[in-house]
């Protein structure tokens, strides 16, 4: 439904030229939540500027709903970019205007009768919750409440697409989380693509089906989120994925401190990470896996949390036994269906 063909745009000429995007190319399915997540100056905001067109790439295609809008004459660009809504990190509202009257405005440009504005504009704020502030300015609401004025209006056209830029940097964590979840029960509600732009994981693992890593204007790993959440493949990925370095360094600790290491080299020791996802997580097959097989575990680590809505779990443990028993472990533990990593 959105794909992006080898898109390169740079800026500046000669030596202070910069390269925003270099052959980037993307496939965003209809009715996902797709995620790009990368460092400051990755080229995130290049890229989701360029899906609407908001920024020229330099080189490169931009298809929407089979449409090439890169192709396109003016009128006809207009007419396309209202499938595709917009919100910003700053919200971009007009200050001197009511929040019926930002909502309205999208409307009010293409000359929609005044009726249908009004009917349009009160099940959008409804939609977003404030349908008993719609006499208000900005200025006299909250930071995520100004957010759902955007993501009304971003509505209010019918839009088959969302770009989502940056939109919960600005807010507090709570209120990030009820603007997430807004996201979501209009992403199920209407079936909307969403791409949303991000340099924070949690808000990928919240709300995304699919995660793009995006590093020196090129993608570096892409997939479901719980593939690249799980198993992070590239060294990007895994920066992201390092939320808590004081837990690594005590599994590091905790790894040294049994007896020196030498009990590893006879092999009655070894350090694994186990995943379990989805309903896995709440079985108890490491406790029936290990009393079958009589070896010992001491946990080092261990997270469980949701991708979207999916229950997931990773240890990191410690197996103490015969060398034999503990391979036998891991294997009936992949064989059970849980991902099994040997650490060393
Ligand atoms: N208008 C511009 N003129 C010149 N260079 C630009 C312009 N916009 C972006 N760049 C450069 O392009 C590269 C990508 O910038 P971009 O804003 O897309 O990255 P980003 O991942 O969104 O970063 P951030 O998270 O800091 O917003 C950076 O090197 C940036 O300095």
């Amino acid at each position: 439904m959105i794909e992006l063909k080898g898109l390169t745009k740079t800026y500046g000429r000669g030596s202070k030229q910069t390269t925003a995007l270099a052959d980037l190319d993307l496939k965003i399915g209809k009715g996902e939540i797709f995620g790009v997540i990368g460092h400051s100056g990755a080229g995130k905001s290049t890229l989701i500027r360029c899906i609407n067109l908001l920024e020229r790439p330099t080189s490169g295609e931009v298809w929407v709903d089979g449409v090439n809008l890169t192709g396109l004459h003016k009128t006809e660009l207009q007419k396309q970019r209202r499938k595709i809504g917009m919100i910003f990190q700053h919200f971009n509202l007009l200050s001197s205007a009511t929040v019926y009257d930002n909502v309205a405005f999208p409307l009010k440009l293409v000359n929609t009768p005044k009726a249908e504005i009004d009917r349009k504009v009160k099940e959008m704020l409804t939609l977003v919750g404030l349908e008993h502030h719609s006499s208000k300015y900005p200025a006299q609401l909250s930071g995520g409440q100004k957010q759902r004025v955007g993501i009304a209006r971003a509505l209010a056209s019918d839009p088959s697409v969302l770009l989502c830029d940056e939109a919960t940097s600005a807010l507090d964590p709570q209120t990030t989380a009820s603007i997430l979840k807004l996201l979501l029960d209009i992403n199920q509600k209407y079936n909307l693509t969403i791409v949303l732009i991000t340099h924070e994981m949690h808000v990928i693992q919240s709300i995304c089906d699919q995660v793009a890593v995006i590093h020196q204007g090129g993608i570096v790993e892409q997939g479901p989120v719980t593939d690249v959440f799980l198993k992070p493949q590239h060294a990007i990925t895994r920066d992201f994925m390092q939320r808590d370095h004081e837990s690594e360094l005590l599994l590091e600790e905790a790894a040294m401190a049994h007896a020196g290491g030498t009990v590893q080299q006879d092999g009655r020791s070894q350090l694994v990470k186990i995943s379990f996802l989805g309903e896995k997580t709440y079985e108890a097959i490491l406790s029936r896996t290990v009393r079958q097989t009589g070896v010992d575990f001491a946990i080092l680590q261990g997270t469980i949390s949701r991708i979207k809505q999916i229950p997931y779990g990773q240890l990191t443990v410690r197996f103490e036994g015969d060398a034999d028993a503990i391979s036998r472990t891991v294997q009936e533990l992949k064989e059970q269906g849980l991902d099994v990593e040997v650490l060393r």
